[in-house]
């Protein structure tokens, strides 16, 4: 069988004031139940042993009560009033019948029921020593309500019902006049129930004076005894507090005719004080006052005060006191005769009455409530007092003596009749010192538990702290709200038990502070989940966002891969198909920029005879990896001082405008020379324009044309080659120009033939541009200034060769050198081979160049991607042999060449020494 661990024990334990009414069990079944596995011992927290030892549990108060309460401002009396035999009952009902206003049949028949059963001898006050007491609920209360007896300690005395006046004087009211004739104040205050004997306690009667007639008495008695009377002045001034109509709290003087009154800070202003002689003139003006004071007949007491009634004798002392030798200065000492709290079923009172009755209830509560806290306060210093006397006129008059300040003595009077017990407890809940709940019957005193202290009701209401209540509870707590005596009615209908009891001791005040704070923090919460909902549905719509996104991104990363995959695929057809080409066409490119012009050195400054030579291509694959970006023209074996000519093919901008500089400075060419130079300018123009877009156009190409775009970038640097040999032939004319048109007319037609040179070689050169240019074209959309370079391309492009293999060699050759002419410039260039490179990528057609302002439209071109520099030199050589003014186009060939070389060759000479001459520049 499987057992369940048990329930861990708590850190902390509350005690209940009514614990459970199941029967204790026994202590052999209490071993027996709950048995622990040993297992689980681990689980179970200690029990908190050295918490609950060390709970300050209060000392029993029966052995300390009587020199606690001495050294104490605060004493606390008990003074039970006697029951009325039957017959003195039946007299006394009779004779309040008579002045009860007015009365209800059955009520009355109830009283009378009531009236005999407490006469038969019900008595729910046990005095159990001089200091406790029993309370004993009646036999119907403990069966319906389950009522436990309370024992209430700690009272200074307990006067029976048959203790006297002066008993109660001597006890209670003597030590306190002593020390008000050794000038230290007092205040006698009397607190109970209506018909409780409180008033009678006080004022007495003529066969059973009060506390204040003998108080007089002996006062003036000591007085005379001890000292002349010109010694000590006494004056008396007597006022009460009350509520006409439950409208307002008035306080009237009574020794003026009910004079209104005002209270300033404590003191009353305007309070008439009669200054007393003897007892028997302040007895007279006490009794005369009485009879100014609101009293009314109810069916509780056929002389019920209405008021709270105050005397204060003062005392003021002319000069020392010799015998006693102690100072004697204004020394009050206050007797209170509160109104007693009570009930309506019981008092009977309607009207205006009943409205009385609420102002007197309420008053008593809140005097109540400030004896609690100074209760409290002595027991535990720590505990602040409570503001309570804000609440009434009668506690802020009596703050001082509320607050511990001064010298308060209690007398608390309860009637001990059955139909008593509720207004007996709850009148010992408040003002008793201590209180003690029997668990067990009233006999069974060996079960008595201490609580810790006092009524718990009174506890709850000073710490303000939640409490949930039942729904019964709650509709008496509304009951409490509205007054005091509903509070009491609750009480009286047996609606409450007294474990339940205290709900209806809240203070008014405290519960609508405590109804609003709920409601605040009831809002507050609904406030607080209202925004916890909208951030938690924003948080599924952020969610749901981040989910479609985190989609998008894995079906990008699978397109992405995709076309990697299909770029792989495309390239490696690329080059099953194309390899060969793709790496001709570097091939193409690295030799044409390997390609070596050889310089001879000039013989003489005037004559300078440049042969130039150029190495066969070199086409073998294996240099195509490196990238050149230099091209050296290193010294042949032949040649004697070889100029080394090294130009930066990445720099086309910059050769361009040098170009268009050095156009510029040709100042005075025939006309000839200047259109061949104005085209030149154009073609350059137009080249740099193609370059800049075909950065442009590298720069945006998708990776699928990348192929392409390498191809094309090779082409345009071969192009820019090219352009750097148009430039140098530009500086050949214009040098050119500028010595032989100062020797004559014969260098005419060389600077003609050179001009025709020079554009021949534009021409080639424009050819590859061209070329290239279509593929800009053919990767971008065209524009005005492609456009315009493919047009003005086409019209150079008549003389492009149609030559699927070729590669020149430039070199100087003597022979020719020495056939030239002595006048002319010695230069020669002999095509050494126009079949020495092979080139494996083939076009198999040329493009339309001149549908070339459709670039879109057409089809990838299969052009022969020649290397520039062949194609430069071998229309070189064709230059030489063939005047351009003169034969049409398209007639060059190798044959013509070879024939005409001799013409030209002045010209190629002094183009290549202008050019080494702007090198060295
Ligand atoms: N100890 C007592 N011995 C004899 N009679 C008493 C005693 N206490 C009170 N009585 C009588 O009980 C009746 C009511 O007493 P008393 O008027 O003093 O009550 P109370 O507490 O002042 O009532 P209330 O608060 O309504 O003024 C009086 O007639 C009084 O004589």
């Amino acid at each position: 069988m499987e057992m369940k661990s048990p329930p861990s024990c708590p850190k902390t334990v509350t005690v209940r004031r009514n614990p459970h009414r199941k029967a204790r069990p026994t202590p052999s079944t209490n071993i027996v139940l709950n048995p622990t596995p040993s297992t689980n011992l681990h689980e179970i927290s200690s029990f908190p042993i050295d918490e609950i030892l060390s709970m300050q549990i209060p000392q029993n108060p029966q052995n300390n009560s009587s020199s606690s309460s001495s050294s104490e401002n605060l004493k606390v009396y008990l003074r039970v009033r006697p029951l009325i035999s039957a017959k003195i009952g039946d007299q006394a009902f009779k004779s309040r019948t008579k002045n009860v206003w007015p009365q209800n049949p059955l009520k009355k028949n109830a009283v009378k029921e009531k009236s005999a059963k407490s006469n038969r001898g019900g008595d729910c006050i046990t005095i159990n020593e001089p200091h406790s007491i029993t309370l004993l609920p009646p036999l119907a209360l403990q069966v319906s309500k389950r009522i436990k007896s309370e024992v209430y300690q700690g009272f200074s005395y307990v006067f029976s019902a048959n203790s006297s006046q002066d008993e109660v004087y001597e006890k209670m009211v003597s030590p306190l006049v002593e020390d008000f004739l050794k000038g230290k104040s007092g205040m006698l205050a009397a607190l109970g129930p209506s018909g409780t004997g409180k008033t009678h306690t006080i004022f007495g009667s003529p066969r059973e004076p009060g506390m204040v007639p003998i108080a007089l008495q002996r006062i003036f008695k000591r007085t005379t005894k001890s000292c002349s009377e010109s010694s000590r002045s006494f004056y008396l001034s007597i006022f009460e507090i009350y509520s006409e109509r439950g409208k307002g709290e008035r306080m009237l003087d009574l020794l003026l005719d009910r004079a209104e009154l005002c209270m300033q800070q404590s003191t009353i202003k305007g309070l008439q004080e009669v200054i007393i002689s003897d007892a028997a003139q302040a007895e007279s003006l006490i009794a005369r006052a009485m009879l100014k004071r609101a009293t009314a007949v109810t069916n509780a007491n056929s002389q019920s005060s209405r008021s709270q009634c105050i005397i204060n004798v003062r005392c003021v002392a002319k000069d020392l006191d010799k015998e006693d030798d102690v100072l004697v200065n204004d020394a009050v000492l206050t007797i209170v005769d509160l109104a007693g709290a009570e009930r309506e079923k019981r008092t009977g009172n309607q009207g205006a009455r009943l409205l009385e009755s609420n102002f007197i209830n309420n008053t008593s509560m809140v005097f109540g409530l400030c004896l609690r806290s100074l209760l409290e306060h002595q027991k535990n210093p720590k505990k602040q007092l409570q503001k309570h006397f804000q609440n009434s006129l009668l506690t802020r008059y009596l703050r001082d003596f509320l607050e511990g300040k001064k010298r308060m003595t209690l007398i608390l009077t309860v009637k001990s009749g059955e139909e008593d017990f509720l207004d007996t407890s709850y009148l010992l809940r408040q003002a008793s010192p201590y209180m003690k709940i029997k668990f067990e019957n009233v006999e069974g005193s060996s079960n008595l538990v201490y609580n810790k202290r006092q009524v718990q009701s009174l506890s709850r209401i000073e710490q303000p702290k939640r409490m949930k209540f039942s729904g019964f509870e709650a509709c008496s707590i509304e009951e409490g709200k509205s007054t005091g005596e509903k509070n009491q009615h609750a009480v009286e209908d047996g609606k409450l038990d007294i474990k339940n009891r205290v709900s209806v001791d809240f203070n008014p005040v405290d519960l609508a502070k405590r109804e609003r704070n709920y409601q605040i923090t009831q809002k507050f919460a609904k406030a607080v989940w209202n925004v916890l909902k909208q951030y938690n549905e924003k948080l599924k719509v952020a969610e749901s966002e981040v989910q479609s996104l985190r989609k998008n991104l894995s079906d990008e990363k699978i397109r992405n891969f995709e076309l990697e995959q299909e770029l792989k695929d495309l390239k490696s057809c690329c080059n099953c198909f194309e390899g060969s080409s793709v790496e001709a066409t570097f091939a193409k490119v690295d030799t044409s920029l390997e390609c070596v012009i050889n310089t001879e050195a000039f013989e003489s400054s005037e004559t300078a005879e440049t042969n130039v030579e150029v190495d066969s291509l070199n086409y073998e694959a294996s240099e195509c990896n490196s990238t050149p970006k230099t091209y050296d023209s290193t010294p042949r074996k032949d040649q004697d001082a070889p100029s080394q000519i090294k130009a930066d093919v990445h720099s086309p901008s910059l050769m361009t405008s040098e170009h268009n500089v050095i156009s510029e400075q040709c100042e005075s060419p025939s006309t000839e020379h200047q259109d061949v130079l104005n085209q030149i300018n154009v073609d350059v123009h137009s080249l740099s324009l193609v370059t800049s877009d075909c950065n442009t156009i590298s720069e945006q190409h998708d990776s699928p044309s990348r192929e392409h775009q390498d191809v094309f970038s090779q082409e345009y640097q071969v192009a820019f080659f090219n352009l750097e040999v148009v430039n140098t032939s530009c500086l050949s004319v214009e040098n050119f120009n500028d010595r032989d048109c100062q020797n004559g007319s014969e260098s005419n037609t060389a600077t003609g033939q050179c001009i025709n040179q020079t554009s021949e070689i534009i021409s080639l050169n424009n050819e590859d541009l061209n070329a290239s240019n279509y593929w800009a074209i053919k990767s971008n959309p065209p524009n005005a200034d492609t456009a315009d370079y493919v047009a003005s391309s086409s019209q150079l492009l008549s003389t492009a060769s149609t030559d699927t293999r070729s590669s020149v060699l430039l070199f100087p050759s003597e022979s020719v050198q020495a056939e030239e002419s002595p006048n002319s410039s010695p230069s020669s260039i002999k095509v050494l081979s126009t079949h020495d490179c092979d080139i494996s990528y083939v076009p198999k057609r040329k493009p339309n160049l001149d549908a070339s302002r459709k670039p879109l439209n057409m089809e990838k071109p299969k052009r022969r991607l020649l290397p520039a520099s062949s194609i430069l030199l071998r229309d070189i050589s064709a230059l030489g042999v063939e005047d351009e003014t003169e034969k049409p186009k398209g007639s060059r060939n190798g044959k013509k060449v070879a024939v005409n070389e001799g013409k030209r060759t002045q010209g190629s000479i002094s183009l290549l020494r202008l050019l080494k001459n702007n090198l060295n520049i």
